[in-house]
């Protein structure tokens, strides 16, 4: 893993920026995307760019069972607003919240991936170690599947409804085995709330304990993290 030290999140978004730049003039298609508020600052600097990706495809990690792509805690909804509206893409690909057949909507998905697959991954990385919605205990051989979230995730997730009873239970998220075939792979964190989290996935054995973990198993994985995030690593 190469590991980038930065002062904040703004810092970070413009070194993620970077890797996106980097990706983008080696000639990657395919971008796979992440929600939550890490990548915000990535978004918009990519946002104030004059990159062009109405040539291009996303993939996005996860979205929501039960919202629609209108509903404003969909993860549709929050890349139209931190992304798409500002830099639309030809194809954009989000698993679809709505559809109750599980086993159908995690088999389109895959082959949706395996039909683009992904130059550059970027992620975000829960406070307990998850990766897209992959929770602690998460078989690291899973595709696309259905999660249910645990009581920690809902919990940190909550702060984006009205109440913690409305943040849904399920979500479809890629797995930990779609997001290792991507070639390269972003990870930001930011705030003492990671620090944890952080070190167990890059100084701590390889485990379903630890979703984030098994990117140590990834030849080609760029870790940005601010000082308070990288606070408790052995450096
Ligand atoms: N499914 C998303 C993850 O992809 C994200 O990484 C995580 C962290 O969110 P935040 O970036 O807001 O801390 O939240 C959600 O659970």
């Amino acid at each position: 893993m190469k590991l980038i030290v930065v002062k904040d999140r703004q810092e970070g978004g413009q070194k993620g920026y970077n890797v996106f730049q980097s990706a983008y003039d080696n000639g990657a298609k395919v971008f796979g995307l992440a929600t939550g508020s890490t990548p915000i600052t990535t978004y918009e600097a990519i946002s104030a760019s004059d990159m062009d990706f109405t040539q291009m495809t996303s993939v996005n990690l996860d979205e929501y069972v039960g919202l629609a792509a209108d509903h404003p805690q969909s993860y549709h909804y929050f890349m139209q607003e931190h992304l798409f509206n500002q830099k639309p893409f030809a194809h954009s690909y989000v698993p679809d919240g709505t559809n109750p057949d599980a086993v159908a909507e995690t088999a389109r998905y895959d082959q949706i991936i395996a039909d683009n697959p992904i130059d550059l991954q970027i992620l975000g990385l829960g406070q307990n170690g998850h990766i897209g919605f992959n929770e602690p205990g998460t078989d690291p051989e899973l595709t696309t599947h259905k999660v249910a979230l645990t009581e920690s995730t809902i919990k940190a997730n909550a702060r984006f409804f009205d109440n913690e009873s409305e943040v849904p239970r399920y979500a479809y998220s890629m797995g930990i085995a779609s997001i290792l075939k991507s070639q390269h792979i972003l990870l930001e964190a930011y705030g003492e709330e990671k620090a944890a989290a952080v070190k167990a996935m890059v100084e701590g054995p390889i485990t379903t304990d630890v979703p984030a973990s098994f990117l140590q198993n990834h030849a080609d994985v760029t870790v940005i993290v601010d000082e308070a995030a990288a606070s408790k690593l052995s450096r």
